[in-house]
């Protein structure tokens, strides 16, 4: 038998250096954008690269362990609407789109992190 374990999402992504490339696009996304940047306007960049990175790599079975904030911790208090949520949905997938991350891969990504969305709307 010549099995071998099924690729983690993290490894689909282009591991590490993917990750990198990904979040830069969706940071930069962000830095465009009219409808969700003002959450960011305090925002220390550089962490927030950093964590984003690491929760991802985590979620996506990568071989890190996300050890900042809780997904509640960190979003109390900004009110996200259910609108601007799924704005900042669109603007991962055009960063996922814009590094050639496969529409499959994709829509994993995107199961894994639909079960957060309570922890971050309207908190
Ligand atoms: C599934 C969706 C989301 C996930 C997984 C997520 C994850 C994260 C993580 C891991 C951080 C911490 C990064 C660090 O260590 O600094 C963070 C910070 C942040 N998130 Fe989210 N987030 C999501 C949705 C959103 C949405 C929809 C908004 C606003 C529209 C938002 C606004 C922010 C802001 C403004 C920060 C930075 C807070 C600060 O300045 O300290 N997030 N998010």
């Amino acid at each position: 038998a010549c099995q071998s374990a099924p690729q983690s999402l993290y490894q689909k992504v282009g591991e590490q250096a993917g990750l990198e490339r990904l979040v830069d696009a969706f940071i930069n996304q962000i830095g465009q954008d009219k409808v969700i940047f003002h959450y960011f306007k305090q925002t220390n960049v550089s962490h927030f690269r950093a964590g984003f990175i690491s929760h991802l790599c985590d979620v996506l079975d990568g071989p890190c362990q996300y050890d900042g904030d809780s997904m509640v911790q960190i979003h109390t208090g900004m009110n996200i609407n259910e609108h601007d949520f799924n704005h900042a949905v669109e603007l991962l997938i055009a960063a996922m789109d814009e590094v050639g991350i496969t529409h499959p891969v994709q829509n994993q990504i995107l199961a894994k992190l639909a079960p957060m969305r309570s922890e971050i709307i309207k908190i």
